[in-house]
C-alpha cells in the first residue's frame, strides 16, 4: 500500500489544563484524498487539524506529514510546515484594514514572493475562488459566505498541495455552502488533498471524499 501523505500514530493530545483532547488516535490520508472528519462537538476535530499543522504537539505517538515527523519539528520547520499548508483553521482572521486582495496576498508575502509575485498569484487565487471582483473591497464589507471564499482564497495563494479546512461551512447558508464544497472538490480533482472538519454533514459533489467519525471514546481508530 502506498505510504499516506498524512499519518497520525496513536496520538494522544492533552492540552495545558490536563484536558486529554485526544486518546491514541490513529489517521491515515492518502495523497489526493478529500477527508471529511465528523463527529460531535468537542470531540477533537480541530485538535486533529491543528497536529497536522504543526501548531500542536501530541504528548505521546507521531504526526507524520509526507515520510517526516513533524512532531519532533523544531519552531522554524513547523512555521515552514505551516506556511506549506493551506489553512482554513477558525482562529483564522482576515485583516480588517487591507483589502481582500492585500489580505491574499500575505502567506505568498510570507513565503518571500516578490510584492508582484504575490499580487498576481493572489489575483489568481481569488480568480480560481470565483470572488475576483471583491479584490479591492474591505473584509468588513463581506457576507459570511464571501469571508469563507477570501480564506480559502488565502490558503490557497501558494499552492498547497494539502488543505486542512476547520469548519469551512459552519454559518453558512446552503448556497454557500455548496460553493465553497465545490471549490474544495475542485482543488481535489486538481490533485490536492484535503481534510476538513464539520460538525454538521456535509457531502462534496462529483469528487470521491471519505468520512471519518471521531469519537470521545476511551481509543480512537479513526484509519
Ligand atoms: N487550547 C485549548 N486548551 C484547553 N483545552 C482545549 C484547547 N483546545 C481544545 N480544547 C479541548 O479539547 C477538546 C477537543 O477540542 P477540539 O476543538 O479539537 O474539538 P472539536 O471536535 O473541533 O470541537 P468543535 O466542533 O466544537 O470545534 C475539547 O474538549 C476542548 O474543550
Amino acid at each position: 500500500m502506498a505510504e499516506p501523505l498524512l499519518e497520525l500514530r496513536a496520538v494522544n493530545v492533552v492540552y495545558a489544563n490536563g484536558f486529554p483532547a485526544l486518546n491514541r488516535l490513529s489517521l491515515r490520508v492518502s495523497r489526493g484524498e478529500f477527508v471529511l472528519l465528523h463527529g460531535a462537538t468537542g470531540c477533537g476535530k480541530s485538535t486533529v487539524l491543528r497536529l497536522l499543522a504543526g501548531l500542536v504537539r501530541p504528548s505521546a505517538g507521531e504526526v507524520i506529514v509526507a515520510g517526516d515527523r513533524v512532531d519532533l519539528f523544531n519552531a522554524m520547520q513547523r512555521r515552514w510546515l505551516r506556511r506549506s499548508m493551506g489553512l482554513m483553521m477558525q482562529e483564522s482572521r482576515l485583516l480588517d484594514d487591507r483589502s481582500v486582495h492585500e489580505n491574499v496576498m500575505l502567506p505568498a508575502l510570507a513565503a518571500e514572493e516578490s510584492f508582484s509575485e504575490a499580487r498576481r498569484r493572489a489575483l489568481l487565487a481569488l480568480e480560481k475562488c470565483g470572488i475576483g471582483d471583491l479584490a479591492t473591497l474591505s473584509p468588513a464589507a463581506l457576507s459570511a459566505g464571501q469571508r469563507q471564499l477570501v480564506l480559502l482564497a488565502r490558503a490557497v495563494v501558494n499552492r498547497p498541495v494539502v488543505i486542512l479546512a476547520d469548519e469551512p461551512v459552519a454559518h453558512l447558508d446552503q448556497e454557500n455552502a455548496r460553493t465553497l464544497l465545490e471549490l474544495l472538490a475542485a482543488f481535489v480533482r486538481a490533485g490536492v488533498t484535503v481534510v476538513a472538519a464539520s460538525h454538521e454533514h456535509i457531502a462534496p459533489v462529483r469528487v470521491p471524499f471519505r468520512e471519518v467519525l471521531l469519537t470521545t471514546q476511551s481509543a480512537q481508530e479513526a484509519s
